[in-house]
């Protein structure tokens, strides 16, 4: 079986890739890293390390890459015989890459009718939608029906730690052994994969909210609240009884937000944060604030891990102010980090038009919102 997966980085090989492997999967990997790509033809395996205080190391087999730039038409080639696509290259690259995917199951259409499911392991709400909607702009009306009977795009949720990597060997990854890979099985065209690990389920909405509203709010505040403390690393900032204080109050008031919209069970919904707090303290992984903490007009998005738990919270509250999640989204206004593109475009903007223009242009926050003035006190 074949498995065509866009980005060789660190979740595309240190979960993605492993989990496929481990399914019987050849994983064709698909990057714009020429030295990766090189990489793993040459090797044709690499090695994930599941760091704890006894490590294991396991070896992925039956691996090759493609150069998306250098030669699309193997892409495309790929995508003919694929019997699964997935991506993980971050939410603002799924755009990108939705030209080439949609040359290649237009070709596929041609002449191979089974069906094929495309499945974008982003961090973000509706990553397979967005894709689904991106590949759709560049296709033609005529062909919509053909991809509408055998193209599925499951949404889905992953979790786990991978922080960047600085191995001697260039494919090697360092992750953290737990991980969830979720994903929504209604959307699936033809047979659902077999993938030990991969959880099905009917709704995905309430699994990934509950994730990015907890891991990834929660790894959100010792990234930006650290930062502005001079923390260079997740665990130095997680030692600190400030940010201790806040991820507790920013998670208290995440967590009443998906408790009140899903009906959660509270006591096990504190046992989840109790151990996400844990991972984050794992010291066999050295995670640097600016990994988590890159791309910060994204995570300040209306639908992402700040803006939507604190306004969701006011809202299931009867007005109560998220103080804990204003002070994390105050110290991600404040994010400065000049090899950060988004960091470097986001200071410019608020030089230029001020806090509150910036948090409607870029968290759809109307000035009139009463969360603009809750985060104003904490800036
Ligand atoms: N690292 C982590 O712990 C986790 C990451 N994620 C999500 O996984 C996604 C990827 O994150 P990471 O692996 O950490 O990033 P990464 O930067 O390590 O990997 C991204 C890969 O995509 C490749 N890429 C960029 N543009 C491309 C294009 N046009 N075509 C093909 N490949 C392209 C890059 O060269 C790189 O190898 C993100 O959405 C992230 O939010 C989700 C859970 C955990
Ligand atoms: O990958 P993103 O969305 O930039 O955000 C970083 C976050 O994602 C993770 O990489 C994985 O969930 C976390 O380590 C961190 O919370």
């Amino acid at each position: 079986m074949l498995a065509v997966h866009f980005g060789a980085g660190n979740i595309g090989r240190g979960f993605i890739g492993l989990l496929l492997n481990q399914a019987n999967y050849h994983t064709t990997f698909v990057d714009v890293n020429a030295a990766t790509v090189e990489e793993i033809n040459k090797k044709q395996q690499y090695n994930v390390v599941l760091a704890a205080e006894e490590s294991e190391t396991v070896t992925v087999k039956n691996v090759s890459a493609i150069n998306s730039i250098a030669d699309p038409d193997k892409v495309i080639e790929a995508i003919r015989e694929a019997d699964l696509i997935t991506t993980a290259v971050g939410p603002n690259i799924l755009a990108i890459i939705s030209e080439l995917i949609a040359k290649g199951l237009s070709e596929r259409a041609k002449t191979n009718k089974k069906p094929l499911n495309l499945i974008a392991c982003e961090n973000m709400v509706g990553g397979s939608d967005l894709l689904k909607e991106k590949v759709y702009s560049h296709i033609t009306e005529a062909e919509h029906a053909a991809f509408d009977e055998l193209y599925g795009f499951p949404n889905a949720a992953v979790d786990r730690i991978v922080p960047n990597q600085v191995n001697e060997d260039p494919l090697e990854v360092s992750v953290e052994p737990y991980f969830e890979w979720v994903v929504e099985e209604p959307a699936f065209k033809g047979e659902v994969p077999t993938i030990d690990g991969v959880t099905y389920v009917q709704d995905l909405k309430p699994y990934i909210e509950r994730k990015l509203f907890t891991v990834n709010t929660g790894h959100a505040v010792p990234a930006y609240i650290g930062r502005q403390m001079g923390y260079k690393t997740i665990n130095e900032a997680m030692h600190d009884e400030k940010v201790q204080e806040i991820i507790k109050g920013a998670l208290a008031e995440s967590g009443e937000a998906v408790i009140q919209t899903y009906d959660f069970d509270r006591a096990e919904h504190q046992e989840y944060i109790n151990k996400i707090i844990g991972r984050f303290m794992n010291p066999y992984i050295s995670d640097e604030v600016t990994r988590v903490a890159r791309g910060p007009i994204r995570k300040l998005g209306a639908h992402d891990r700040l803006i939507r738990p604190a306004s969701v919270y006011m809202e299931v509250t009867g007005g109560k102010e998220p103080t804990y999640l204003a002070k994390t989204i105050a110290a991600a206004l404040n994010y400065k980090f000049d090899e950060d593109k988004e960091a470097v475009e986001l200071q410019q903007m608020i030089a230029e038009h001020g806090i509150v223009k910036t948090l409607e242009k870029v968290s759809g926050l109307d000035a009139d919102h009463p969360l603009v003035g809750v985060i104003l006190r904490e800036v």
